[in-house]
C-alpha cells in the first residue's frame, strides 16, 4: 500500500482504539470507519513505521480522528502485537523499541511531505541515538522520553489547527515564562481528507524539554497530607505560578468579557450531560444550578487558561514548579479550548485537586486532613490573588462545575475514585437525598474527604 491511501480496517483496530487510555469516546459506541496510512518513517532492524489516521464513528454520526503509530514486521516483535495486515504483522510501535527509533531519526532528518512535516527549530541537545521509553505514568496522549533531553508527546485525539499545547508553550516561551517547559519543536500536516473535501491542517507531535528531577506535584501533595506535612509554601509557589502563565497568556491571546448567564447555562447543560452518563448526580441537580445560577446578571472577564489545571498539571523542579499540558479538558472540542474563559476556572481546578489530594490520608474526613487543605488553599489562594466581592461566587460555581467533569471523567475512567468528586459535590450542595456514601479501602484513592468551600 502506497502512503496516504486508505486500508480495509482490521478486525483488531476497533479493539486497539476502544480500550486506549488515550481514546475519548469511552461508552459512546461506535467503531472505527476507516484508516489512513501516511508517509512510512523508515525501517529499523526489519521493522517499517508509518504513522497513520484512524476515523472513529460514533452512532449519532459524529467522528473523531485518532493517531496510530504502527510498526509492521515479516516477524512477530516480542511486545505490542495488534494483529495481521497486508503490510505484515502490526504493532503498536510505541511499544517496539526499534520503531521509536525510526520516529525520532524521521524528526531529525526533517523529510517531509504535506501530510507529515517535522520542524525542529531548537534541536541542538537532539541526536538519533538517545536512547527512547515511553511514559508509563497516567495521561491522555503518548509521551515518549527522549533520553533525559526531551519529551516527545504524540497526540492522540487529532483536532484541526494549531495544537494548543503548542501554541501556549511557545507563547509561554516568548514570554520568557520560567513556570513553563521549552518548546523545541513540533510535527504539523494535515488530516487525511474523505473524497471530495479539502485536507484540514493538524499536529501529530510535540517536543518538549525534559523537565529534569522533577516530582508529580499530585504525588508530592498526597504524600504530603499523607504524612501530616505543611504544603503551604508549595501551594502558595503554585499560585505564585499560575498567577506568572495567566498574566503572560492575558497578554498574548484576545481577551474578552463573557455573560455570566451564558456560563451559568453552560454549567447548566454540561450538568444535564453529566447526568446522563452519570446519573448519581441527579440528585444535586437543583442545588449545582443555584450554584450556577449566581454568576447571573454579571460580566466575567475571560482570558486564555490552562483550561485543565490540576495537581497532576504540575512538575516540582528543584528550581521551583513547572505547568504542563495545555490542552485543555479533553472531553471538550478544540473550539471550545480555544475560547477565553474565566481564569477562575483554573484556579478552581487546583482547589479541588487540593481535595483529592487529602485521599492519602488514613482518615480524609478526620480534622488533621481538613486542616491541612484549609491551609493548602488558603495559601493557594494568598499567592494568586483572593477572590474579591462576586469573584467568590465565580470561584465556587467552577468549582462545582469541575466536580461535575470529575464525576463523569471517574465514573469513565476510574470508577473506584468517583468518591472523591461526588462528595466534594455534596458538601458544595448537600442533598435532600443525604451525601454520597463514601468507600473505603479502594486501591487507588481511598475515601475522600469533605472539603471547604
Ligand atoms: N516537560 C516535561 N518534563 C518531564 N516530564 C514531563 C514533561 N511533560 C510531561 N511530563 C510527564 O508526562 C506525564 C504526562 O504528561 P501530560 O502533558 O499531562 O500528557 P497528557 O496530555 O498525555 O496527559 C506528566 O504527568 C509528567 O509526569
Ligand atoms: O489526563 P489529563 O491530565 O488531561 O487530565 C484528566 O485526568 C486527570 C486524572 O489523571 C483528571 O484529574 C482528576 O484527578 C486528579 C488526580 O489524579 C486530581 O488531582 C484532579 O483534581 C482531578 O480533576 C482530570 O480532571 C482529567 O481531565
Amino acid at each position: 500500500m502506497t502512503s496516504g491511501a486508505m486500508e480495509q480496517v482490521p478486525g483488531w483496530l476497533n479493539e486497539h482504539v476502544g480500550s486506549a487510555r488515550w481514546f475519548g469516546g469511552k461508552g459512546r459506541g461506535g467503531e472505527v470507519s476507516r484508516v489512513v496510512g501516511l508517509r512510512w518513517l523508515g525501517e529499523r532492524d526489519g521493522v517499517r513505521v508509518r504513522p497513520e489516521v484512524a476515523t472513529w464513528r460514533y452512532p449519532d454520526g459524529s467522528q473523531e480522528h485518532y493517531q496510530l503509530l504502527v510498526a509492521y514486521s515479516d516477524a512477530e516483535q516480542p511486545a505490542g502485537v495488534l494483529g495481521p495486515s497486508s503490510e505484515g504483522i502490526a504493532h503498536d510501535a510505541t511499544r517496539v523499541p526499534a520503531a521509536l527509533q525510526v520516529l525520532l531519526a524521521s524528526l531529525l532528518d526533517g523529510a517531509q511531505d504535506e501530510q507529515w512535516q517535522p520542524v525542529i527549530p531548537d534541536g541542538r541537545r537532539l541526536a538519533a541515538d538517545l536512547p527512547l521509553s515511553v511514559y508509563g505514568g497516567e495521561q491522555s496522549n503518548t509521551n515518549v522520553m527522549v533520553g533525559d533531553v526531551a519529551i516527545l508527546k504524540l497526540f492522540r485525539k487529532l483536532e484541526p489547527g494549531r495544537n494548543l499545547d503548542i501554541q501556549v508553550h511557545d507563547a509561554l516561551g516568548r514570554a520568557s515564562v520560567g513556570s513553563a517547559a521549552r518548546l523545541y519543536g513540533w510535527v504539523a500536516g494535515e488530516l487525511p481528507a474523505a473524497e471530495g473535501e479539502e485536507p484540514v491542517e493538524t499536529d501529530y507531535a510535540m517536543v518538549v524539554e525534559q523537565l529534569q528531577d522533577a516530582a508529580d506535584g499530585f504525588v508530592m501533595a498526597r504524600e504530603a497530607c499523607a504524612s501530616g506535612a505543611d504544603f503551604s509554601q508549595e501551594a502558595a509557589a503554585l499560585g505564585e505560578a499560575l498567577a506568572e502563565v495567566h498574566a503572560a497568556l492575558h497578554d498574548t491571546f484576545d481577551t474578552t468579557t463573557v455573560d455570566g448567564d451564558e456560563v451559568a447555562a453552560t454549567m447548566a447543560r454540561r450538568l444535564d450531560e453529566a447526568i446522563e452518563a452519570a446519573p448519581v448526580l441527579s440528585d444535586h441537580r437543583d442545588g449545582l444550578v443555584q450554584v450556577f445560577g449566581r454568576l447571573a446578571g454579571h460580566r466575567l472577564p475571560a482570558q486564555r487558561i490552562h483550561g485543565d489545571f490540576h495537581l497532576g498539571q504540575t512538575l516540582r523542579t528543584p528550581d521551583g514548579w513547572r505547568i504542563i499540558d495545555f490542552e485543555g479538558e479533553p472531553m471538550k472540542t478544540l473550539a471550545e479550548r480555544r475560547l477565553p474563559d474565566s481564569p477562575w476556572r483554573d484556579v478552581a481546578g487546583m482547589l479541588r485537586s487540593f481535595g483529592y489530594a487529602t485521599s492519602g490520608s488514613d482518615d480524609p474526613t478526620g480534622p488533621a486532613a481538613r486542616q491541612w487543605l484549609a491551609d493548602v488553599r488558603a495559601a493557594f489562594l494568598g499567592a494568586y490573588g483572593e477572590p474579591r466581592g462576586g469573584e467568590a461566587d465565580v470561584l465556587s460555581a467552577y468549582e462545582a462545575d469541575k466536580a461535575t467533569y470529575e464525576v463523569v471523567y471517574e465514573v469513565r475512567n476510574r470508577p473506584d475514585w468517583l468518591p472523591i468528586p461526588m462528595s466534594a459535590i455534596s458538601s458544595i450542595v448537600p442533598s435532600r437525598a443525604g451525601n454520597y456514601p463514601l468507600t473505603s479501602g479502594t486501591n487507588h484513592a481511598g475515601p475522600a474527604a469533605d472539603e471547604e468551600n
